[in-house]
Formats: C-alpha cells, sequence, structure tokens
C-alpha cells in the first residue's frame, strides 16, 4: 500500500474541457440535498455556533451543528421556525438517546445526525445507529470517526449512510501523541484505503491545509471535507478574540481538549490561536473558485470528475507517478 499525505502528492492535469473556470460545477449531492460545495466545517465549538449554521444552510452549504453545552433540541427547533435543515451532532450515551427521543416525541425530527465519537468503531455507535434509525427512520445518519477499511465495513452494515473518515490528523489532534494510533501523517492514503471498500459517501476528516487539498480529498474517495482549522480564523468565529503583539487571533481547541471538556481527562487535543484572515463568506467563495479551477486542471466540468486524475507521490520510498489504468 502507498502511504502518502495531502502534502506529498500532485494531481496530474488533463486536456482542458471549458473555456472559462465559471463553467465548473462545485456542486455535491449529499443526503438528498444538493450542496454549492463538498466542504462542511467541523462540528467543533471554535468552528460553528447558531448563526454560522443559519448562514450555512441558507446559502446552500452543508452544515453540522456540534453537540458540546448545547441543547440541540431547541437548537432543531429554531431551524425548522427559520425553514432550514436540521443536521446535529451526537454521541453515544443515555444523553444523546434522549435527545432521539425528544426530537421524535416533538415532531421536530433531524434530517441529518453525524455520531462523532473519538473511537467510532465500537458497539457503542452499532447501537446509537440502530437507536436512530428505529425513532427517527428518514434520518441520513453519519458515523464515525473511523480509519481502516474494517471500520467502514462495520459502520456502513450497522447502518450509517456515510462515514466519517480521520484518527487524529486534525491540527489541534494530540491523539497519536498520546496513544500511538491514527491516520495522522497518512490520512490520504487512509481515505483511499477506505474508499476502496465503502458503498456509500465518506468525509475525509481532519488535516486540510490548503484549498487545493479539498481537490485531492475528492480525488481519493471523499464526498465531503470536514474542515476545523480553516474556518476556526473568521471574524464571525464563535472562538474567543485575543490579541497578541497587537495582531488578532481567534482560538481554537479540540473537542477533546480540557478547554472543551473542562477537565483533564483522557485528553487527546490542544488550544492554538489561528490569525484572524476575513469573513467566512471570503473564504467559501474563495474555496469554490479554486475548486473550481481544480476541476479545469482535471479537464472536467464537475466534481466526480477530479477523481479521473493520475498522481504522483513526491519524494521517499513511495515516489513515482500513478496512472489510472
Ligand atoms: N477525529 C479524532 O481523531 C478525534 C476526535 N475527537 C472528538 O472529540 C469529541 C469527544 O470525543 P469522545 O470523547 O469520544 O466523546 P464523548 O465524550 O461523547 O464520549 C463518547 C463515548 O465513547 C467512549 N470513548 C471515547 N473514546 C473511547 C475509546 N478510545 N475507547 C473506548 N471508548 C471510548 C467514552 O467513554 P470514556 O470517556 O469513559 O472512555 C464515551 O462513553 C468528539 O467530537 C470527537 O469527534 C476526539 C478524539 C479524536
Ligand atoms: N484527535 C482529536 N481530533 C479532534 C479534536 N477535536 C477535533 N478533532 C478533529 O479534527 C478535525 C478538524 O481538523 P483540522 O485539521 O481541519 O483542524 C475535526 O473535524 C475532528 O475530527 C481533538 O480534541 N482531538
Amino acid at each position: 500500500m502507498d502511504i502518502f499525505d495531502y502534502d506529498n502528492v500532485l494531481l496530474l492535469p488533463r486536456k482542458c474541457r471549458v473555456n472559462s473556470r465559471s463553467e465548473c460545477d462545485t456542486s455535491v449531492e449529499f443526503g438528498g440535498r444538493r450542496f454549492v460545495l463538498p466542504v462542511v466545517p467541523a462540528n467543533m465549538k471554535t468552528v460553528i455556533d447558531e448563526p454560522i449554521a443559519e448562514y450555512l444552510a441558507a446559502n446552500g452549504y452543508f452544515y453540522v451543528m456540534h453537540r458540546f453545552d448545547l441543547d440541540s433540541v431547541a437548537f432543531a427547533k429554531r431551524m425548522r421556525e427559520r425553514g432550514l435543515f436540521v443536521s446535529i451532532s451526537s454521541g453515544v450515551k443515555d444523553a444523546d438517546r434522549a435527545v432521539i427521543d425528544r426530537l421524535a416525541a416533538e415532531g421536530v425530527g433531524a434530517d441529518y445526525i453525524t455520531i462523532d465519537i473519538a473511537h467510532g468503531h465500537a458497539e457503542s455507535v452499532r447501537r446509537m445507529i440502530a437507536y436512530i434509525k428505529e425513532h427517527l427512520p428518514q434520518t441520513f445518519v453519519i458515523a464515525g470517526n473511523v480509519g481502516t477499511p474494517e471500520a467502514v465495513i462495520d459502520l456502513e452494515n450497522w447502518g450509517a449512510d456515510a462515514t466519517k473518515v480521520g484518527i487524529g490528523p486534525g491540527k489541534v489532534c494530540i491523539t497519536r501523541l498520546k496513544t500511538g494510533f491514527g491516520t495522522g501523517g497518512w490520512q490520504l492514503s487512509a481515505l483511499k484505503w477506505c474508499a476502496r471498500v465503502a458503498t456509500k459517501p465518506i468525509i475525509a476528516d481532519g488535516g486540510i491545509r490548503h484549498h487545493g487539498d479539498i481537490a485531492k480529498s475528492v480525488r481519493f474517495g471523499a464526498a465531503m471535507v470536514m474542515i476545523g482549522s480553516l474556518f476556526a480564523g473568521h471574524e464571525e468565529s464563535p472562538g474567543a478574540t485575543v490579541e497578541v503583539d497587537g495582531k488578532l487571533y481567534k482560538e481554537y481547541y479540540g473537542s477533546a481538549s480540557d478547554f472543551n471538556k473542562g477537565e483533564y481527562k483522557h485528553v487527546e487535543g490542544k488550544r492554538i490561536l489561528e490569525p484572524i484572515k476575513g469573513k467566512l463568506a471570503d473564504t467559501l467563495r474563495e474555496m469554490r473558485e479554486d475548486l473550481q479551477s481544480s476541476i479545469s486542471y482535471a479537464g472536467g466540468r464537475v466534481l466526480a470528475d477530479l477523481r479521473k486524475v493520475n498522481y504522483v507521490i513526491l519524494g521517499g520510498e513511495n515516489a513515482g507517478e500513478h496512472l489510472l489504468m
């Protein structure tokens, strides 16, 4: 198996088939809706809050609300009142089952529920998928996080409608240092490995540092790409604003950090500062333009055309050209 990551793979161009990059369509169908981009901000407290969720849903983007210190049912009701789709996160504990009960009993429902725990290849996730499917059968269930084909196969067989791949590649992740496990450092080839067996969509989660990494994720099998750090440093980002030497930053911390948990127990995340780079809408526009360019370099017109390109691995023992034959 080739081992590589975003920073040592480059995609190879094919003859251009458009006269303008504006002809390239970045939209993607996911869970019965079409979204402008195959990109979703991470369901983390310093990345998304209710105003951002509302902005994304109202403007054609996918979102997943976080699940920390939040009444997910009240959030879901407010989104419904605004005529917007509901996409929330869930853990696997009794309190999470109580949320599902209330969503069902109060007729609010949810369009998407992301079961999001550190080690998603677990019986607790199997039970939670079954519970959601029993009580909210119309809901599209995303389950994770995982990092192996075996896990993707199990989650799909347990009823997940999509899986989320990425154990420890995140910018504020310290899982690989604390536990010795994960896909950090080889997330892109882990994605490729998982995508080979997947029969349902995969969300590639973590490790995106540049807009071009979105095209690479799609090339290696992602239907959707979850991104934290690139979204944490906006004027609207929910993290606290911090000034250092006259420069403004937003705090960005891991969901498994002591900052999120409120205690130092099973900590697998840290806190960093992201320079404030402007408005969210400008980043989304630039991401779309860059992805349109990526599609044009692929000789394509639609997102799926990215899957057709060859690639090279730079440096290391896996270096070389990889052709689709
Ligand atoms: N993508 C990634 O690499 C990682 C992401 N995270 C994120 O941090 C947040 C908190 O995650 P998490 O602590 O799982 O959520 P929760 O605090 O909701 O815990 C979920 C449940 O899973 C159990 N659990 C957690 N990790 C393990 C494990 N390694 N083995 C067995 N059981 C486990 C917990 O029990 P107990 O605590 O008693 O063990 C708990 O019952 C989530 O949003 C998650 O996605 C966290 C770490 C890695
Ligand atoms: N190991 C940990 N991973 C975490 C934690 N909090 C969030 N995450 C994961 O990171 C991605 C975002 O990655 P980025 O590279 O785009 O910044 C996020 O979606 C989670 O899957 C954590 O505390 N520990």
